[in-house]
């Protein structure tokens, strides 16, 4: 072999070599971006084709059991798991109410566990523009302009905006809103800020994933909004047909509340449908306890919002590794009703079912 064709080899080589490096460079690109959008049946047999893909699925299985929220809340909310070997639970987050069918086509996936943080946060945003926030739907009424909401008075009472109404006691509070002139600071919106407690979501074997305090809480802290899918009723009379079904064979764990606002007369004023079972937030883990468990439910009105959210605040104070618990409702015989496991000393043995 010639000098000359020795140096030509060698710069085929270098060529070749330069080429492949730049397809397993896009490959491994276009396997971070597109991965994170797979549910975990379609993440699993993505990492049975080879090494690479096995790698990335393991670290957006690790990061997905990291934060269950996506980065959609203040704080992380990892998955515990000793009981057995599913890592995290797959749903689409919304870390407020949505308009079901607003969002039935574009939320099928969601962009999920990347390590890349930069691309992670991007698709969150993304992620965030294709939620129908409830938030855009607002009524024509004027609202607050106070300097400073709420202040407090000598005997610690809060007094000053005539947005202000805590009804705690009876389940209703009113807070500012988008027709108000403060803003997102106001001390007026206490449960428009998101979690600020932190929690953990662990699983167990008769009760499946709960979600439980990881610090202490004092009674009165809010704790977070019950999101999901805000259904009609006849959806939602339909779904939880489905989902009985389903539930009878355990291939499911539905999360679809049923509440009822009531007038003072007794009779029901409101009623809101929400379905945190395929769309929702960290409430969806929240296990039924038969004597009423830690946790109070409010409807919260926000001025010139036209919808109410529903949100828990602790009813007690919880300690740190404490699970969170409220009750479903009144129990009601049914022939597939699924065997509580709630473990208090009033437990009723059988879960209760909404009438919806
Ligand atoms: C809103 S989800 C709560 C989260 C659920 N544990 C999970 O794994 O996703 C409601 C479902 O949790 C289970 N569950 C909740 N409380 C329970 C209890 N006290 N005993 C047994 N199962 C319970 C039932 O399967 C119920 O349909």
């Amino acid at each position: 072999m010639t000098l000359s064709n020795a140096t030509t080899n060698q710069r085929n080589c270098r060529q070749n070599t330069t080429e492949e490096e730049r397809k397993q460079n896009l490959f491994l690109h276009c396997a971070h971006l597109v991965l994170p959008w797979l549910t975990p049946a379609e993440l699993a047999n993505a990492s049975l084709t080879c090494k690479t893909l096995l790698q990335i699925s393991k670290s957006i299985t690790l990061s997905r059991s990291l934060d269950a929220s996506r980065s959609f809340e203040n704080l992380a909310i990892p998955f515990h798991n000793t009981a057995d070997n599913i890592p995290y639970a797959y749903f689409i987050y919304t870390p407020s109410q949505i308009i079901a069918s607003s969002c039935s086509q574009s939320l099928q996936r969601q962009f999920w566990g990347s390590s890349d943080a930069a691309e992670s946060n991007s698709m969150r945003l993304l992620g965030l523009e294709l939620v129908s926030r409830m938030d855009d739907t607002v009524e024509s009424v004027s609202g607050c302009e106070c300097e400073n909401c709420l202040e407090v008075g000598h005997g610690n009472e809060l007094f000053g905006c005539p947005c202000f109404s805590g009804l705690e006691d009876v389940g209703i509070v009113s807070e500012c809103g988008p027709s108000c002139a403060c803003g997102p600071e106001c001390e007026n919106r206490l449960t428009q800020r998101g979690i600020s407690v932190r929690l953990k979501i662990v699983r167990d074997v008769q009760t499946g994933w709960g979600l439980y305090a990881d610090q202490l809480i004092q009674q009165g802290q809010f704790i977070c909004e019950y999101a999901g899918e805000l259904l009609t009723t006849k959806e939602a009379r339909g779904r939880q047909q489905i989902y009985d079904e389903l539930a009878s064979r355990r291939c499911i764990s539905s999360a679809l509340l049923v509440v009822r606002e009531h007038l003072p007369s007794g009779k029901a004023c409101l009623r809101m449908n929400i379905d945190a079972t395929r769309v929702g937030n960290v409430a969806r883990f929240i296990n039924h306890a038969c004597d009423g468990g830690n946790l109070s439910t409010v409807v919260v009105r926000s001025v010139g919002s036209m919808l109410p959210r529903l949100c828990f605040f602790a009813s007690k104070d919880i300690k740190e590794g404490e699970e969170l618990t409220f009750s479903y409702g009144e129990i009601r015989v049914r022939s597939k009703g699924l065997q509580c496991f709630c473990g208090s000393s009033s437990c009723f043995g059988i879960l209760p079912a909404e009438h919806t």
